[in-house]
């Protein structure tokens, strides 16, 4: 995941170097990156998700709205960044819990008159 032979500075904190990624990409630049296999949150090749493009459509609001709907409260130590390698894929050797409190009665808007 962290291979400089990738990555311009892999272990740097640098999330908009997907942006590229998930921006409009032209053919030529999917078959590099299927080539490389160095970007495959959703796999790749035969059988990758063919719900990526609705995920990338999706996320940002879906992100947006927890993050504005609710606070994320901690209630355990700091936050380990430790990482550890459970089969292809990079994950946080001990995740936090977080709970989700409402910012308000109605953190999703479902109520929302128009
Ligand atoms: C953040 C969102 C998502 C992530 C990270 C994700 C990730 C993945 C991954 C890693 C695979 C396995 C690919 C492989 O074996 O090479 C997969 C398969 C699949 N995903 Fe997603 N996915 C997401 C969203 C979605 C959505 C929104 C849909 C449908 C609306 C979807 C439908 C599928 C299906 C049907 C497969 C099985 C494809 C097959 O086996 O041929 N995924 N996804």
């Amino acid at each position: 995941m962290r291979d400089p032979d990738y990555w311009e500075d892999p272990d740097e904190f640098k999330p908009e170097r997907f942006l590229l990624a998930s921006s409009s990409r032209s053919r030529q630049d999917d078959e590099r990156r299927e080539k490389a296999l160095k970007y495959i949150p959703f796999g790749g090749g035969r059988r990758g998700c063919p719900g990526e493009n609705l995920a990338y459509v999706i996320l940002g609001n879906v992100v947006g709205m927890m993050v504005q709907g609710f606070e994320w409260r901690n209630e355990g130590a700091k936050v380990d960044l430790e990482e550890s390698i459970k089969g292809l894929t990079l994950t946080m050797a001990h995740p936090p819990k977080f709970t989700p409190v409402g910012r308000t009665s109605d953190p999703l808007n479902l109520n929302q008159q128009s």
